[in-house]
């Protein structure tokens, strides 16, 4: 059975006020009552107020980033061991915003990832598809390309600590979704290619969220096609009422 997931990506919103108002309302829910573990990437200024605060929850907690290498000069970047020192456990590796504005390339994110397991991190590996792409039918080789560049470096048995997150360019901050079908069709694909590069067991048991505009009136129609395991989500995670229904469409 695999991990069901409903990981909050706050991007770069929420001063440490915001943070912890947000924080707040999201304690007051119940979340025992859904499924899925639910994880939270604020930015990097919230992360130890809100480790914190969070002792005695099961939400956990990720970065958005990180950087491969263990110290030095590396000027406004922060290394695994911060990370770890703030309790973060989980790590965003390859968010198309990193990989379309800060120009992070296939090579850098293998890295990432090689750093991220070696520090005992959880990953939450992005990939997907551009619009024009998508267009011209090329999706599942792109995707493909992203897991073959960025993650298949990793050995079978380290992969019970990746999580994959298919997130359609297209549909990130734009109102626009995958349709359920669309997305099962190539959640299944990417099953697929893991079961070809590892085994059907790896493939069975690595998560798979979908990311790109998830809203309570839709997140139960795609978290119920068989080959999604939960969804990473920007905007309604900002909003405790909005992100608790996500949660709770498990
Ligand atoms: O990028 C995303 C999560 O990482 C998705 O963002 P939205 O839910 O705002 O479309």
């Amino acid at each position: 059975m695999r991990t069901q997931i409903v990981a909050g990506n706050w991007k770069m919103n929420c001063n440490l006020d915001e943070a912890l108002h947000l924080l707040n309302d999201l304690k007051l829910k119940d979340f025992s009552k859904s499924n899925a573990k639910v994880i939270i990437a604020p930015p990097y200024t919230n992360l130890y107020p809100i480790h914190q605060n969070l002792k005695d929850s099961s939400i956990k907690i990720s970065s958005q980033n990180i950087n491969e290498n263990e110290e030095g000069a590396f000027t406004g970047e922060i290394s695994p061991d911060m990370l770890k020192s703030v309790g973060v456990e989980y790590v965003i590796i390859g968010h198309s915003e990193r990989r379309a504005i800060y120009g992070e390339t296939d090579d850098l994110l293998a890295k990432k990832v090689t750093a991220s397991l070696k520090h005992d991190f959880k990953i939450m590996f992005c990939i997907g598809e551009k619009l024009e792409q998508r267009k011209a039918d090329k999706h599942f080789e792109v995707v493909k390309e992203q897991l073959e560049k960025g993650l298949f470096h990793v050995s079978a048995s380290d992969m019970k600590n990746v999580v994959i997150a298919y997130e359609p360019v297209w549909a990130i901050g734009t109102g626009e979704t995958a349709s359920p079908e669309q997305a099962q069709e190539i959640h299944e694909y990417i099953r697929k290619v893991l079961a070809e590069k590892y085994s059907q067991d790896v493939a069975d048991q690595t998560s798979i969220l979908y990311g790109g505009s998830v809203k309570p009136n839709n997140a139960k129609e795609i978290f119920a096609k068989k080959d999604v395991d939960g969804g990473l989500i920007g905007g309604a995670s900002l909003d405790a009422k909005s992100f608790a229904e996500i949660v709770m469409s498990f």
